[in-house]
């Protein structure tokens, strides 16, 4: 007999709601994670961190207060790197002390050691290289995420040569700073210190910045972005980079171009790689894709039935929001009843500064299927909550059919756009028309008024078109 009904490798957003959803069912589950401290990126070196770390940025840099008193765009007083990091050891430490307290009360048993296979039942349990435990495991549920990919060209072992892990142990905030990578981490990032009033330079491979982005809604990013002080270079790549030995120097990077940057610091962001390496799965039949990534059927089984595979170590989306659910799902499907799928509208929330949030289709995306559209606008700045703050640059833009004006798609920039997507992500899971916003009575003065705007504004187009 197995000694658990479930093993789960692995302790982040994945692992920790995997092995919850198992308890729940009256199962007996363990949690094996190699790390000392539980909560995986999300909790250690990315989501939280990183989300804390923008709160820190706005507040020092006194941003909020902006739009408010007209305050200009210099620091309120010079942040060190210690104001910098405070919150975020904080919040981090508190997260993990949650989970900890969340395993514990539903029963799981905690194993602190690197899993892998002996077979398709057995996971060894080692500490530096020693076996430690054995578990007999029902079904194994692998939940190890990812690491940052590491270009060779980049000296990490340098203090001023950071990936997304590393940029959270920084000794002084950088003079001026390099990011290579616009993907989420990179724009994450590069306003967060552009925030701080640190001059910093963007680049990316691509002609665009996050190109899922509504094309409206990511030109609009972009400019804030550039307004914020974050100087882009697009469609360039890194040729090479010289980080000399004398800090007094600056590390000198040569794009693609021939134009060569100069910076104190530098931020590598440009991928992740999936955490499968020693896991021994490969003599098991477990297939692998791209960069490691497990490949999984829908309720996550892989090609052996009783081992799935959830969350960052599965590839896209690789959101902590989506991790959770795919271990839910997976949990559910090896345990009964097993039905559920991962919902198709997803809700995206990228923490730049301003925000920026979306679910369901962009104009590009109605268009490339030829389905007929009207768009409804609300600025933040004709809201009247959007002026108590003193938010400018928000925009609530939806997009409807335009034969039954149903709901197709949702995009928020500014102020709070994660949350505020959740309220047109409801309308688009449950079908609704334009007819909701109309009908619905908002707070007065909110935000989410705005999506009374906007409806107004679609129904307006669509009648002086048909009139
Ligand atoms: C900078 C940054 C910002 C982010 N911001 C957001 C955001 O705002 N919103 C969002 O939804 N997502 C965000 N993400 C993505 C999110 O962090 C990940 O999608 C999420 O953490 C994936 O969860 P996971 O459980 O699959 O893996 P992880 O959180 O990576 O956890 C995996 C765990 O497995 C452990 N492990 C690995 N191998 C073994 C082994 N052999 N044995 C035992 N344990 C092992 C690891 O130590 C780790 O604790 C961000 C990521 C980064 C890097
Ligand atoms: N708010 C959020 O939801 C959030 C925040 C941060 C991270 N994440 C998740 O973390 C994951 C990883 O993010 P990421 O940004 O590292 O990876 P990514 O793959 O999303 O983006 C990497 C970017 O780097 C670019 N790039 C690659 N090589 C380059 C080079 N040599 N020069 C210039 N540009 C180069 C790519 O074109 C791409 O745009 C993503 O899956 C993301 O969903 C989510």
């Amino acid at each position: 007999m197995a000694d658990f009904d479930l093993v789960v490798i692995g302790s982040g957003p994945a692992g920790e709601w995997g092995a919850v959803q198992a308890s729940l069912a009256g199962k007996r589950v363990a949690v094996v994670e190699r790390e000392p401290v539980l909560g995986g990126t999300a909790a250690n070196t990315g989501t939280l961190p990183s989300k804390t770390l923008r709160e820190t940025a706005l507040h020092l840099s006194g941003f909020k207060a902006r739009g408010l008193y007209s305050v200009d765009a210099t620091l309120r007083h010079e942040a060190t790197v210690s104001d910098f990091l405070f919150r975020e050891r904080r919040v981090k430490q508190m997260e993990r002390e949650r989970i900890h307290k969340n395993l514990q009360r539903h029963g799981v048993t905690l194993f602190q050691g690197a899993g892998s296979f002996v077979d398709a039942h057995t996971v060894a349990v080692k500490r530096d290289g020693a076996e430690v435990a054995r578990l007999i495991a029902g079904t194994v549920l692998i939940a190890t995420g990812s690491t940052p990919y590491r270009p060779p060209m980049y000296p990490f072992g340098d203090p001023r040569v950071h990936d997304s892990d590393e940029i959270l142990d920084i000794t002084t905030l950088p003079r001026t700073l390099v990011v290579v990578g616009g993907g989420v981490i990179g724009c994450e990032y590069a306003c967060m210190f552009a925030a701080l009033g640190i001059p910093v330079t963007l680049v990316e491979v691509k002609n665009d910045l996050l190109n899922f982005l509504d094309a409206e809604v990511g030109q609009r990013l972009r400019d804030c972005m550039e307004t914020l002080g974050v100087r882009l270079r697009l469609g360039q790549t890194v040729e090479s980079a010289h980080v000399p030995e004398s800090h007094s120097e600056p590390i000198r990077l040569q794009l693609s171009t021939g134009e060569v940057l100069e910076a104190d610091q530098v931020l590598v962001a440009s991928g992740r790689t999936a955490n499968t390496a020693g896991l021994g799965i490969e003599a098991l039949g477990v297939k692998q894709g791209k960069r490691g990534q497990i490949e999984v059927g829908l309720a996550y089984q892989t090609a052996v039935p009783h081992i799935y595979a959830v969350g960052d170590v599965v590839g896209f989306p690789a959101l902590a929001s989506t991790s959770m659910e795919q271990a839910r799902i997976a949990v559910e499907h090896a345990f009964g009843p097993g039905k559920r799928t991962l919902t198709p509208i997803l809700p995206y929330g990228i923490y730049t500064i301003p925000e920026v949030s979306m679910a369901g289709d962009t104009e590009e995306s109605l268009r490339a299927r030829s389905i007929p559209y009207v768009v409804g606008r609300a600025t933040f700045e004709t809201n009247p909550r959007g002026q108590i703050i003193g938010e400018k640059q928000g925009l609530l833009k939806l997009l409807f059919h335009r034969d039954d004006m149903k709901l197709l798609g949702v995009h928020v920039l500014g102020e709070q756009a994660s949350e505020l997507v959740h309220v047109g992500l409801t309308a688009l899971l449950t079908g609704s028309t334009a007819q909701l916003f109309v009908e619905t009575c908002f707070n007065y003065p909110t935000l989410s008024e705005a999506y009374k705007a906007a409806t107004y504004d679609a129904l307006d187009q669509v009648r002086v078109s048909s009139a």
